[in-house]
């Protein structure tokens, strides 16, 4: 079964000065993008470099996740430094990812540059940074739409079903009213 680790990080969440809505969010909107039962594992967890780095080798490593999505700590900040972990626990770096989530961004934001976020895989797992702001998991996963409803931007998560395809994971179907699965003919089961 596709099992999915969340990660939320923030100093503020993870010490209780506020409530944490970085996981419920990422749940909510994965609930409604996936087609059938999926686990989740969730760690809420500060902006300690050393403590994301754990964080996502026991997901991928121990828990096999498939897909590990963060939240938080991808900004220009001194205590930012999710990315910065992410790559060092990576084997290979995947650029659009992070190209694409600010080109969507963009249409949100103007601060949408000031991320930094990473898209890697590490072993059979790719993980995928998204910002802090609880608006944007939606934001970056969903891509634009028009009023009616039509893309002008892919979502992140087009992309995300045949990645995990690719590595060998399960294969994954969307709801396309709220993302469509991009998938060469070929690799349609
Ligand atoms: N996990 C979260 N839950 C709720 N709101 C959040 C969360 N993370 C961020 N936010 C909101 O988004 C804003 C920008 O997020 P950012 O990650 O830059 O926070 P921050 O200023 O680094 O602080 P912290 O790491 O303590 O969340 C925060 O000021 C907060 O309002
Ligand atoms: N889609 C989207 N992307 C966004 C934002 C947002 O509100 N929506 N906020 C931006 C801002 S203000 C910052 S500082 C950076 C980094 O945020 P983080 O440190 O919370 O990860 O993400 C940017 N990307």
């Amino acid at each position: 079964m596709l099992k999915i680790g969340l990660v939320s990080v923030s100093d503020r969440a993870s010490t209780g000065i506020y409530e944490d809505k970085g996981i419920p969010e990422l749940v909510t909107w994965l609930k409604q993008a996936i087609k059938g039962d999926f686990l989740v594992e969730t760690r809420l967890i500060p902006d300690e470099q050393p403590i994301v780095e754990q964080t996502l080798i026991e997901l991928v490593d121990c828990h096999c996740c498939h897909l590990v999505l963060t939240t938080g700590g991808t900004g220009p900040a001194k205590r930012d430094i999710t990315p910065d972990a992410t790559l060092a626990i990576a084997d290979k770096v995947m650029p659009g990812f992070g190209e694409q989530m600010r080109q969507i961004s963009l249409h949100f934001v103007p601060t949408a540059i000031l991320s930094r976020q990473v898209g890697v895989i590490r072993h059979q797992t790719l993980i995928l940074n998204l910002p802090g702001q609880p608006k944007s998991i939606k934001e970056t996963l969903e891509g634009v739409k028009d009023a009616a409803g039509h893309v002008l931007v892919h979502g992140i998560f087009a992309s995300v079903p045949y990645c995990i395809q690719l590595l060998d994971g399960p294969y994954i179907e969307t709801q396309d009213e709220i993302i469509k699965a991009f998938r060469p003919k070929s690799a349609i089961k």
